[in-house]
C-alpha cells in the first residue's frame, strides 16, 4: 500500500503485478483505453457480450464501465458486470460519459450508480449532471462546467452512495465524502484528444487492483495520467502526438519522477 503523496509506489505495483483489468467501454476509447493499460504494466481486455461478462469479471482484478456508446444490449451487460463485482467484492469504476445529455443515458447513469461503484470518475458535467443539481449535459461528452462548480455534487453524490468521486478539469478534485484531495497536474491540450478521461477511468481500474483505498488509488490515477499528458505536451506538435506522446509516457515514467511531478494537495471545505 502506499500513501497519497507516492503515486510510484501504485506505478510500480502495476509494472510489478499486472493485473488483468476488464473493461467494458466505448467503441472510441478502446483502443487508446487499452494501448494506456498496457503502457503501464497492466493487462486489458475489453469485453461486453451478456454472455461471457460475469466469466471475465471473475478473472479479472478490477472492473471499469464507461457508458459512453452504450446499446441496450451494452447496458444490460454492463449491470450483470458491475452486479458481479458487487457479489465478488472486487473494485468497479463507473465513467458516466454524457450521462446529462439524453434520456437513455440519464437512465443508464441511474441504473448503473445503483449498483455500488467503488469509483466514479466523470468531468466536471457529467458528476453534477449524476449528481441531479443540474439540468445542463455539458456539450455531448464534453464538459462545459468547471470543477469548483461540481464540488458540492461530488460531495453529495460520494456520500449518497457510498463511493469515491473523482472529477477531472484543470485541478481534479477527489472526495469519499469524507477526505478531500486535488491534483494539479495535465495541460489543457489533453481535452483535445478524445478518449484521454476514458483511459483514465481504465487506469484508476489498474490502480484499484493494486491499492486496497480506493481514495488513494483514484488520486494516484490522476497523478499518473496528469504527469504522463503534461510531459507529452512539452514534446508534442498538437493532439496527434500527444496522443502517441502520452501513451510512450505511460510506459517511461519512472515511479521517483511521477511523485516529484505529483501535484497532489490534500484539501478541505
Ligand atoms: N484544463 C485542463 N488543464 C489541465 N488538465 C486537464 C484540463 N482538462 C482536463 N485535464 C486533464 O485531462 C484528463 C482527462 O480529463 P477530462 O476532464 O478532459 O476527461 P473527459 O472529459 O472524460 O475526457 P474524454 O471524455 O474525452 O475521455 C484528466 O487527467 C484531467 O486532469
Ligand atoms: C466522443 C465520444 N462519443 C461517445 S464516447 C466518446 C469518447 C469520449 O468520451
Ligand atoms: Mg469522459
Amino acid at each position: 500500500m502506499s500513501t497519497l503523496l507516492t503515486p510510484g509506489a501504485t506505478l510500480a505495483a502495476i509494472r510489478h503485478q499486472g493485473p488483468l483489468v476488464h473493461n467494458i467501454t466505448n467503441f472510441v476509447a478502446m483502443d487508446l483505453a487499452a494501448n494506456a493499460l498496457l503502457a503501464a504494466g497492466a493487462s486489458p481486455l475489453m469485453a461486453h457480450a451478456r454472455e461471457e461478462v460475469a466469466e471475465v469479471v471473475a478473472l479479472a482484478a478490477a472492473l471499469t464501465v464507461n457508458m459512453g456508446t452504450f446499446s441496450p444490449a451494452w447496458i444490460e451487460a454492463a449491470e450483470l458486470a458491475a452486479g458481479t463485482a458487487r457479489t465478488l467484492g472486487k473494485p468497479w469504476v463507473l465513467d458516466p460519459v454524457g450521462v446529462g445529455a439524453t434520456a437513455f443515458r440519464r437512465d443508464n447513469g441511474r441504473r448503473l450508480v445503483a449498483l455500488a461503484p467503488t469509483v466514479v470518475r466523470g468531468n466536471a458535467s457529467e458528476i453534477r449532471a449524476l449528481a441531479g443539481l443540474a439540468d445542463s449535459g455539458g456539450k455531448g461528452v464534453d464538459a462545459a462546467d468547471t470543477v469548483e462548480s461540481a464540488a458540492e455534487a461530488a460531495d453529495e453524490l460520494a456520500r449518497r452512495l457510498g463511493c469515491v468521486v473523482a472529477v477531472t478539469g484543470a485541478i481534479d478534485r477527489v472526495t469519499d465524502g469524507r477526505r478531500i484531495a486535488t491534483v494539479a497536474n495535465g495541460h489543457a491540450m489533453m481535452t483535445r484528444v478524445t478518449a484521454l478521461g476514458c483511459s483514465l477511468t481504465a487506469l484508476t481500474g489498474a490502480c484499484l487492483a493494486v491499492e486496497a483505498d480506493p481514495f488513494v488509488a483514484a488520486v494516484h490515477a490522476l497523478a499518473l495520467v496528469g504527469v504522463a499528458g503534461e510531459q507529452a505536451v512539452e514534446a508534442a506538435a498538437g493532439p496527434g502526438s500527444l496522443r502517441v506522446g502520452y501513451l510512450d509516457r505511460l510506459y517511461g515514467l519512472a515511479p521517483e519522477e511521477l511523485d516529484r511531478a505529483a501535484r497532489i494537495a490534500e484539501a478541505h471545505r
